[in-house]
């Protein structure tokens, strides 16, 4: 199956945690890892995050400086990256902010179980990819992005989203910024969730590159092939 090459970028804390355990979205990085996500963002063909996320913090997902979204003008893009969202009942809010703000190609990514009236608000915004039966089927809907086009994708998240592209071997690489600060909490979501891996199926890393920014370290891991998936 043909797919994107596809990364993750995330911010967590020291204690692995991405948010609160009401799920509310922390300043985790400084200025410079955020201009260096926007750098990912204008990089890539399409920015994808899941439906939680979209209701959590309603991101916009654009390109916030202006110099990169030139360059992406001048080589004959669009402004943005397609945004795309992972949304199996198509509960995307008409009003949330990937339709508000910048120009670009929106897609969601839905299961057939999605309301048709609903699906049928979000068409008038979006490209609408349907994949899988009660839940979207990650490796079918990444082999439908890479026929559109979609070459380089970076995923942001969030926890069980994370989980299911990497356990179903779709990420090749991952970027995480640890910063110094801890959040706690059972429930507050980590850079992984989903069900977890049993221990003869655990996923093994390759560290490609670790260094200090800010008050924080950003670490690069290659996904190393998993014969369980
Ligand atoms: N610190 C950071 O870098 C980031 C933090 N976050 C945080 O993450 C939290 C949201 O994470 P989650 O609640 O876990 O939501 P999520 O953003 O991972 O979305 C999960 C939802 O995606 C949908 N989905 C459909 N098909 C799926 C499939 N095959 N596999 C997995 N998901 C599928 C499901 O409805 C599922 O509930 C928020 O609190 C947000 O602030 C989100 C992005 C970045
Ligand atoms: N990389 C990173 N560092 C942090 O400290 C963060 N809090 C986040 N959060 C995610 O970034 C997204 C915001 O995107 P827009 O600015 O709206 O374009 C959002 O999904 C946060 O969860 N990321």
């Amino acid at each position: 199956m043909e797919r994107p090459f596809t990364f993750i970028n995330s911010a967590m804390s020291a204690d692995g945690k991405i948010s609160t355990k009401e799920r509310k979205q922390v300043r985790i990085s400084g200025q410079i890892d955020f201009n260096r996500m926007d750098k990912l963002r204008a990089g890539s063909d399409a920015v994808m995050v899941g439906i939680g996320t979209v209701l959590a913090d309603d991101p916009s997902l654009t390109v916030k400086s202006a110099e990169l979204k030139e360059e992406r003008i001048a080589a004959g893009k669009d402004e943005n990256p397609a945004r795309v969202v992972v949304d199996s009942k198509a509960r995307t809010p008409v009003d949330a902010d990937i339709f508000k703000k910048g120009e670009g190609k929106r897609i969601i990514l839905i299961s057939e179980s999605a309301p048709a009236d609903k699906v049928a608000l979000l068409k008038k915004q979006a490209t609408i990819v349907v994949a899988g039966k009660d839940s979207v089927d990650l490796k079918q809907a990444m082999s439908e992005l890479k026929t559109q086009g979609i070459d380089r994708l970076m995923v942001e998240g969030g926890a069980t989203l994370n989980w299911g592209m990497i356990s179903n071997g779709l990420v090749d690489e991952i970027y995480t910024f640890l910063g110094n600060l801890i959040i706690g909490g059972k429930t507050a979501p980590t850079f992984t969730d989903g069900e977890g891996f049993s221990e003869k199926e655990i996923q093994k890393l390759e560290l490609i590159d670790a260094d200090k920014m800010e008050d924080g370290i950003l670490i690069k891991w290659k996904v190393l092939a998993n014969s369980k998936q």
